[in-house]
């Protein structure tokens, strides 16, 4: 139920590069966001900066309007009415589960405090496990009491550092939509950490995606996937074929290899000017009369599609390799020759010009 604004953020660790560089975005009370990128760009930093553990050398953390972090204050992690769930979960292996989601409480000294955990075990689904261990719960079951324990004490901001990172993938997916709803029914503001786009992707209302400590996009998941910043976001958030094109019609067609495409943004620019197409391999339609053809060089069935790569071969002669998503009830083998239509909802300018 917290504001929290990030302005200009900055921490270095040494002299030769930020860990966090001049990092700014605003979470509405409420709102769930990850901070994704890969391994180094920094999120954890930003993290243990929002939750004291780290102080900036420049910029300002505010939570509901108070500044916790500047260059000359820094409240400590107990001052700031956040919850954290660790990667590790961090239970209490010597306290019951009744006992892990009180010790907050008593450090705070709340009343009522078995009611409160009462109300918690039955929130995260644990009802009746209360007297277990954490080494008689399963690792979902752990991840459940490690957020019961965080959100016991009703903070306004809860920050969770890549807590499905040793959930195996069937459970990772059922603990996404169901951290997520546990998260938005007690209204609680909640920022998570991940490298894995499909988590940022299903559980968040908004996407901040960073690279060498720099913010590259903020953004719905939507508008992340379907409109990506620049190149690395389109490479990073799910896959994209990246091709060269002449912008004909500004913000309608672009001259490519594959032919003209469709392409509702071309960032305003004129036609004539060479720019980057991203193209989600779900543009692509299996179309027997399509204008692209190529061969499939590889193809592997992931239950719900084809994930296959073309060999696409231009009017011209020249040839490139495209990612497809084929459906899987499709029956298509390596080495067939396909033809597919590009559908435009996947097809996005990127800011970046090529040199014509
Ligand atoms: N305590 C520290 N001392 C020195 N350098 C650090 C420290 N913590 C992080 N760094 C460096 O700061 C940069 C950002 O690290 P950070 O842990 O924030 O990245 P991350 O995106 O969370 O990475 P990962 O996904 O691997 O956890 C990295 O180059 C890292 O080596």
């Amino acid at each position: 139920m917290s504001r929290l604004d990030v302005i200009n953020l900055t921490k270095s660790y040494d002299q030769t590069r930020n860990a966090v560089a001049n990092l700014s975005f605003s979470l509405q009370s409420g709102e769930i966001a990850t901070l994704l990128g890969p391994s180094g760009c920094g999120k954890t930093t930003t993290l243990r900066l929002i939750a004291g553990f780290e102080r900036p050398d420049s910029g300002r953390i505010i939570i509901n309007s108070t500044t916790v972090a500047d260059e000359t204050t820094c409240l400590p992690p107990e001052k700031r009415g956040i919850g954290m769930v660790f990667q590790d979960y961090a239970l209490f292996p010597h306290m019951t589960v009744a006992e892990n989601i009180a010790f907050p409480l008593k450090k705070l000294k709340v009343p009522n405090i078995p009611e409160r955990v009462h109300n918690m075990l039955a929130l995260v689904g644990l009802a009746g496990f209360q007297e277990r261990f954490p080494h008689q719960l399963s690792g979902g079951q752990q991840q459940r009491v490690a957020l019961a324990r965080a959100l016991s004490p009703s903070p306004g901001l809860i920050l969770l550092d890549e807590p499905f990172s040793n959930l195996d993938a069937g459970l990772r997916v059922q603990m996404r939509q169901e951290i997520r709803r546990i998260i938005k029914m007690t209204g609680t503001t909640a920022i998570f950490v991940s490298h894995d786009q499909g988590d940022a992707l299903a559980l968040s209302d908004r996407i901040i995606v960073m690279r060498d400590g720099i913010l590259q996009q903020d953004g719905a998941p939507r508008e992340v996937y379907e409109c990506p910043a620049n190149r690395f976001v389109a490479e990073f958030v799910g896959k994209a074929n990246i091709v060269t094109g002449t912008v004909a019609v500004p913000d309608c067609l672009v001259k490519t290899f594959l032919g003209p495409v469709p392409c509702r943004d071309t960032k305003g620019l004129p036609p004539g000017r060479t720019i980057y197409l991203a193209i989600r391999p779900d543009s692509f339609e299996l179309d027997p009369h399509g204008s692209i053809g190529g061969k499939l060089i590889s193809a592997s069935y992931t239950g719900t599609a084809i994930e296959g790569t073309i060999q696409a071969c231009a009017e011209n002669g020249s040839e490139q390799t495209l990612k497809v998503r084929i459906p899987p009830q499709q029956d298509v083998t390596e080495g067939m020759d396909l033809r597919f239509r590009v559908r435009p909802d996947f097809i996005c300018a990127l800011a970046e010009a090529a040199p014509a």
